[in-house]
């Protein structure tokens, strides 16, 4: 097993696009490597068209960031890299540099389970330029795959009004990590337990599932493997009852339910893994309870997802329990979040910080320049908008005005007077040094919900969401501003246009 072996134990530093080990290179080679810079990582739009994005992959962060390091055979690999003319891609100089680099980043980060927004920053590193840069493509990778899927998981969970979701996604995710990651994330976004073992092992996740139609293929009758099941798991049993006619399947998992009952147990109920779920599932709650089981439950599987809940919710379908899978793990309508990690500023020579600006044709890719910070209104638990804002700017005053980053006509005055603040960023790392206590995945969990609490159900349904405000505040939203026509060059003519 090489390849698990060195993907879970081994160091993850080469786990990079090649171009932050150029830059690092240049970084290293012009005397900048050691400078300080600050980086920002946030998206730009809400995935699946979602009023909502909900955070995760922190844990993930903080296990990457304490353990990086370049091994000796990462080393060893990357002296061994050649340009297309033969030369060494790297001077050994470079090679030993890399060797004895430790961790010195700062990292502020929103927690996992923090409700988030497109521009706020959800990871801030600061550091020295050359660490800052080789973080990018991990940070990425991490916290946009589990931040995309526990949002699908949150929608999902809304769409089931709190009937449990169990996640069954492992056999169609993306790969070995894609899968465990999946899990992970889908925990945390709602979901009440997994079918994948080692991601109940890994994470502490609740494990729990039914049984397949080859069960049931395996013996010579359904009513056979079902009086099997039983005797094997007489407190677990839940009947997959569509392998060959529903009704019968229905009718022989009320027969093994009374057998249990005389052993003084009671099965849980049946799962339905095909055809009209609503029809099947209503005929089967009908015949539960006239043969005196009105506890048992009916689950329903087959590509589900936030769609076809709401549908199933709204036909008055009798489904008690949810088993998604394929739709959720791969995050099936959008495949990607699509956050990035933009340089924000840097220190110059004299120990000053000089915010830094990417100018786009489009408006929405120009990065908000500077150190910042956001913090949260809320009223009675309720959240009322976001603020990010220099973080040289003092708080401690009553009115605030914000202003969209995108579309400078939308704006909002802040009473701040009676409203209660929660600066977002929090601390992770201080100079290399982790500062912050990792809650537990339950915990993580019980944030999520708590967080998703706080904000209006119009921006939780499916279609069609309330927009949250969210906006820079006013000297932030100047500075940028002024920043783009410095570095546009905007001398007043129509050039610009
Ligand atoms: N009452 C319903 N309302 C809306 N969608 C439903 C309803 N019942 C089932 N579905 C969904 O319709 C789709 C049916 O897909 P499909 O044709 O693959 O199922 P099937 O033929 O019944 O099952 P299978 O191919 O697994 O034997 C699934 O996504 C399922 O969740
Ligand atoms: O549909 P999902 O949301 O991905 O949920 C997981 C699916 O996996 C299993 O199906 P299986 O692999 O046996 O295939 P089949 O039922 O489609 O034949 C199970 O019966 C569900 O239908
Ligand atoms: O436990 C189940 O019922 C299950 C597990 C994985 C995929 N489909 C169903």
């Amino acid at each position: 097993m090489k390849i698990t072996k060195d993907l879970y134990q081994g160091s993850l530093a080469l786990l990079t696009d090649f171009y932050q080990l150029t830059m690092a290179y240049g970084y290293w080679k012009s005397g900048k490597a050691e400078q300080e810079a600050v980086f920002n990582l946030f998206f730009r739009k809400h995935p699946f068209q979602s009023g909502f994005t909900l955070a995760a992959g922190l844990e993930y962060v903080i296990d990457f960031c304490k353990n990086f390091h370049f091994d000796e055979e990462d080393l060893a690999f990357l002296l061994e890299m050649k340009n297309s003319d033969g030369s060494p891609t790297f001077e050994p100089s470079f090679i030993a540099y890399l060797k004895e680099m430790e961790f010195k980043c700062s990292i502020e980060a929103v927690e996992e389970g923090t409700v988030v927004f497109p521009h706020i920053p959800m990871v801030k590193v600061t550091g020295p330029l050359i660490q800052c840069q080789l973080l990018e493509t991990p940070l990425l990778n991490i916290v946009n795959f589990q931040t995309l899927i526990a949002t699908k998981a949150a929608r999902i969970s809304f769409a089931a009004q709190g009937d449990p979701v169990m996640e069954f996604g492992l056999r169609r995710a993306q790969g070995i990590d894609g899968a465990l990651a999946a899990s992970r994330a889908s925990y945390i976004g709602g979901c009440a337990s997994t079918s994948n073992v080692l991601a109940g092992k890994l994470f502490g996740i609740p494990v729990s599932g039914t049984h397949a139609h080859s069960w049931i293929m395996s013996f010579d009758s359904e009513l056979e493997a079902f009086k099997a099941y039983a005797d094997a798991f007489p407190d677990k049993c839940v009947f997959l009852v569509d392998t060959y006619d529903t009704i019968s399947g229905i009718k022989n998992a009320i027969e093994v339910g009374k057998f249990l009952r005389e052993k003084g147990k009671e099965w849980v109920g049946v799962r339905i893994d095909s055809g009209d779920l609503a029809y099947y599932s209503n005929i089967a709650r009908e015949m539960m309870d006239e043969a005196g089981f009105p506890d048992a439950k009916v689950v329903a599987s087959n590509d589900l997802d936030e769609h076809i809940i709401t549908s199933l919710k709204i036909q008055e379908a009798s489904i008690d329990i949810w088993g998604v899978g394929t739709k959720l793990v791969t995050a099936f309508d959008q495949p990607a979040l699509g956050a990035v990690y933009k340089l924000s500023a840097i220190k110059t020579k004299e120990g000053t910080w000089e915010p830094k600006v990417k100018v786009s044709q489009q408006s929405i890719k120009i990065n908000i320049p500077g150190n910042h910070q956001v913090v949260r209104f809320s009223k009675n638990g309720k959240a009322v908008a976001d603020m990010i804002y220099l973080n040289s700017q003092n708080l401690d005053r009553d009115e605030f005005i914000i202003i969209d980053p995108i579309d400078p006509t939308k704006r909002k005055k802040i009473k701040a007077k009676g409203l209660d603040q929660e600066v977002l960023l929090k601390p992770i790392f201080e100079k290399g040094k982790k500062v912050y206590s990792m809650p537990d995945i339950h915990q993580v969990k019980a944030n999520a919900a708590r967080n998703l609490s706080q904000f209006d159900k119009a921006l939780k349904r499916l279609v069609n969401p309330h927009i949250y405000p969210v906006g820079l505040e006013e000297s932030l939203y100047q500075l940028r501003n002024d920043l783009v026509f410095k570095m546009k060059n905007y001398d007043g003519e129509e050039n610009n246009i």
